[in-house]
């Protein structure tokens, strides 16, 4: 796709929708969101998030490239930041109170386009927190300045801002036309990332030493599954090309969500198989994604492995875990659920899942963020009893998870939109990134096998950033 460089509106337009706003703004005594969608020629989304990144904007990227659907936002006109476990419950508040009386102009109104909120959620609210992660609080939803929308080879730009009665209009237009252009530069940088130093943050050892005792715990049925997490660093020689890695990400993984937050210097990205949660039109779907094995060189030997996570008891019984939560969480919300009685396989670049994709039609009025909340954390990323597995992965992962394995995603002024759960995932800054995976264990699982598994899972990330 070409960048876009033909400038899509005037400063004056934009200025003459901001002053009807401001006006809006006067006769209610408050200030108030005014959001304008227009048509554009195409962009290159990724440059657009590189270049954000490039700058320290705050940014976010989320792509389906098998179903032609991207969203980048960059800047923000209003962030929502929240704490705590009630974190989803007000955020949901404070965009209702928003959206009440904000100016909104858009047209074609296509999924995606029209003020979106866009961020993501940390895994545990009760974790105490590393200077690592600073930057991406318990949860964060912004309301992006310049917002793309990609959906059926259509371009749509939203600008939105937060103004009042006092706000000088012409120069919020122009600040909106100045960092769209800034965005339209090109984003790589000259130079590769050379040769990458890894190291474990938790010796292999330990790690293992944790999954042994936890599945001793398992098999003893002190509980029935809990996922345990890794990271490890990579150091590269030179800076690494946030733009180019997603380039890699994406190609490598069409059938994955690709997504990007970047908060200053740090960026948070992935390429992760498992939705958390699409609500559209009232539809809500859904996935249990659990049980994994590696990928076989030949179709034969591939298929072999295919079957034996198929038969696999320990798999089976993981897997079953998630779609049973799923199950109930469904069935308290939706009037219809369809839940396929076996699993399918979802073969990855290097890795084969059980998959069993899970839909219903909302009972209820629900927004996006109720479901988010009842979902997370699947026992995909958690376990069972949900509340013991998350006690345990605090008392003995010794890691901090941040935003991995934590809802990251989207959602519109219907409060219907997509969130997946951060899989496959690196935090960047400048030339180094710590990578984070995870697997499910069962009382019969292998300490050195889990380990081989997450290194599998890591290898996603480690290939993008190689090469980038
Ligand atoms: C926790 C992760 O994967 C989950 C999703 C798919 C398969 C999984 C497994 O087989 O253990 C995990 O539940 C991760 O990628 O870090």
């Amino acid at each position: 796709m070409a960048i876009a460089t033909e400038i899509f509106t005037s400063t004056s337009e934009l200025e003459n929708i901001f002053s009807t706003g401001a006006r809006q703004a006067a006769e209610l005594g408050k200030a108030i969101l005014v959001s304008y969608t227009v048509p554009i020629d195409a962009a290159n989304p990724i440059e657009l998030f590189g270049r954000a990144h490039q700058l320290n904007q705050t940014a976010f990227y989320w792509a389906r490239p098998d179903s032609n659907f991207t969203l980048v936002g960059a800047g923000s006109a209003f962030e929502i930041i929240t704490e705590g476990e009630s974190r989803f419950e007000t955020a949901a508040h404070e965009w209702r109170e928003l959206l009440q009386d904000a100016l909104i102009l858009n047209e074609d109104d296509v999924w995606g386009s029209g003020p979106a909120l866009m961020g993501g959620y940390s895994f545990d609210p009760l974790y105490k927190r590393s200077s690592l992660w600073e930057g991406y609080p318990d949860g964060l939803l912004i309301l992006p300045k310049v917002q793309l929308t990609f959906s059926d080879n259509r371009c749509y730009f939203t600008a939105n801002v937060h103004l009042n009665a006092d706000t000088d209009t012409w120069d919020k237009a122009e600040e909106i036309i100045q960092l769209y252009n800034a965005l339209v530069q090109p984003a790589h940088l000259d130079y590769e990332p050379g040769r990458l130093a890894f190291e474990e943050l938790l010796p292999a050892r330990t790690w293992k030493n944790i999954v042994e005792t936890t599945a001793e715990d398992i098999a003893k049925g002190k509980f029935k599954k809990v996922v345990l997490a890794r990271a490890a660093r990579v150091t590269a020689e030179n800076k690494i090309d946030v733009a180019r890695m997603l380039c890699r990400l994406e190609a490598s993984y069409p059938t994955a969500i690709t997504y990007a937050v970047s908060r200053g210097e740090q960026c948070f990205a992935g390429a992760t198989p498992e939705r958390l949660v699409r609500l559209q039109g009232g539809l809500v779907q859904t996935m249990a994604l659990a049980g994994s094995i590696a990928r076989g060189a030949t179709s034969e030997k591939d298929n072999r492995l295919g079957d034996s996570l198929m038969n696999s008891g320990k798999d089976r019984s993981e897997h079953a875990i998630v779609v049973g939560m799923i199950k109930d969480a469904f069935e308290k919300v939706c009037s219809e659920v369809n839940v396929p009685e076996t699993p399918q396989l979802l073969k990855l670049k290097n890795v084969q899942h059980l998959l069993t994709p899970v839909i219903g039609r909302l009972a209820a009025d629900k927004s996006i963020l109720q479901l988010v909340e009842q979902l997370h954390p699947t026992p995909a990323v958690g376990g069972l009893p949900g509340r013991e597995a998350i006690a345990a992965i605090r008392e003995r992962e010794q890691l901090d998870r941040g935003w991995y394995a934590a809802p990251v995603g989207w959602l519109d002024r219907r409060f219907e939109g997509e969130f997946a759960v951060a899989l496959r995932c690196a935090l960047v800054k400048g030339k180094a990134a710590t990578l984070f995976a995870g697997c499910g264990i069962m009382g019969d699982s292998n300490p050195d096998s889990e380990y081989a598994e997450s290194n599998l899972k890591m290898r996603v990330m480690l290939s993008a950033i190689e090469n980038s």
